[in-house]
């Protein structure tokens, strides 16, 4: 049949438009197709062909994407599943603005498509059309300066463990044992929202009474990462809350919200002047596996073109969880991208005080870094672990040992006496 088939959906001599968002996958073909075919049948499935040949007549607008690489291998994953191929999309395609829209395109059908075995969205390379219409984050990593006057060293967050459970009371109390310990920011956990043993506006209203009692006992500023996580209309009403408290900062996570809640959020936040710390619980079922899903660096890159400000990336496998290529994530989020601001990386999961060195080694100081078991799990309780985790920042904003600084802070050596310079499980 004369049309449209997904043959004509590969062209190995096609140059790339400035304007197209160039997409770079691993595939593994279905059985009895080649890398070709299967390649054709992802660059058609996610623009505008089907299974099915197609006729073009009259209203019909070329909005097809094109295979045009196959095999090169240039994001240097060679060791993982597949073949790497790289598929450009016409501006014309896509919704400016719309993250949901383009998702519904470069990781929609395709990851379920049986022509091939597994997929795995890699990387992208975002146009300047389509990154400017996109407001990317408000403050990026300015909230250091901004907020906590903060220039040499990382920010500090920790999370009370255990993660659920704690009165309002006593959540506000380890909060204020924290702060005054010298950490800068109290962080809900993932799972903490608005709960009947600590419900989200009294926790909000406790823990900035003891935040502003912090700061004033420290003469240093204080916030909190208040988790707003809800359904999008619940949210808003949350975020209006932390604004009208005095707070800066509001935790959403954005896997599980969504990426069309978090551009509504980012608005809002917009007209508040409040910043967004990121947490991406569940990202791990897109991005664990390596030859199949989305890679956490593509997801890192939606969440600085929607604008977070904050976003966890890993703990250069020093932490309790699996990460990819933190340092590589962490370069795109404060590379330019036309203009867009950056995006502070914040290293959590299983960090404690012996691991400092090593983690900042690889991330610069330009970072959060958060604790919470390595904290809260110190042998002194929360105020020392607090004390341990900012001796040892301090230490290597100064350029001194770990073992230096342990001389002089009971508290760090304790820890050290307890952790060592371990990765936990
Ligand atoms: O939400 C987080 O970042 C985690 O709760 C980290 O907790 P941990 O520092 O105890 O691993
Ligand atoms: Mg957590």
């Amino acid at each position: 049949m004369a049309g449209i088939t997904y043959e004509d959906f590969i062209d190995l001599s096609y140059d790339p438009a400035a304007a197209d968002l160039v997409c770079t996958f691993r595939i593994e073909p279905a059985a009895g197709m080649t890398v070709e075919e299967a390649a054709s049948r992802v660059a058609s499935e996610s623009s505008n062909g089907t299974w099915a040949a197609l006729p073009t007549g009259e209203g019909f607008t070329d909005m097809g994407a094109t295979a045009f690489a196959i095999g090169d291998d240039e994001s240097g994953a060679a060791d993982s599943a597949g073949t790497e191929i790289k598929v450009a999309y016409p501006e014309g395609l896509f919704e400016p603005g719309s993250m949901p829209q383009i998702l519904s395109c470069i990781a929609g059908n395709i990851m379920g498509m049986k022509a091939v075995d597994s997929i795995r969205l890699a990387d992208c390379e975002w146009p300047e059309g389509l990154t400017t219409s996109f407001p990317g984050p408000q403050f990026g990593s300015d909230v250091r300066e901004e907020i906590f006057g903060v220039a040499d060293r990382p920010i500090l967050a920790t999370v009370p463990k255990p993660k659920v459970g704690l009165s309002t009371e006593t959540h506000a109390e380890v909060g204020y044992e924290a702060w005054t310990g010298g950490v800068d920011l109290l962080k809900d956990d993932e799972n903490l929202t608005d709960q009947a043993f600590n419900p989200f506006h009294d926790r909000l209203v406790e823990s900035l009474a003891q935040r502003d009692r912090a700061a004033e006992e420290t003469g240093e500023p204080k916030s909190y990462l208040i988790n707003v996580t809800a359904g999008t209309n619940e949210m808003l009403e949350r975020v209006d809350q932390v604004a009208s408290e005095g707070c800066e900062y509001v935790m959403v996570d954005v896997i599980t919200t969504g990426w069309a809640a978090v551009q509504t959020v980012r608005e809002r936040c917009e007209e508040l002047g409040l910043a967004i710390h990121a947490h991406r619980a569940m990202h791990a079922a897109f991005d664990r596996l390596s030859h199949h899903g989305v890679s956490m660096r593509v997801l890192a890159q939606i969440a600085r073109l929607v604008g977070v400000d904050q976003l966890h990336t890993g703990t250069v496998g020093l932490g309790k969880l699996a990460n990819e290529d933190t340092v590589g994530i962490n370069a795109w989020l404060r590379d330019d991208h036309y203009g867009l601001n950056d995006v502070l990386p914040v290293a959590s999961g299983g960090l404690h005080p012996g691991l400092v060195p090593d983690l900042l080694d690889a991330t610069g100081t330009n970072v959060c870094v958060q604790a919470g078991g390595g904290i809260h799990g110190h042998p002194h309780g929360t105020h020392e672990g607090a004390k341990a985790l900012r001796a040892a920042v301090d230490a290597y904003a100064a350029g001194r040992s770990l073992e230096a600084k342990a001389e002089e802070s009971p508290a760090l050596a304790t820890a050290i006496d307890e952790w060592g310079t371990e990765t936990p499980r």
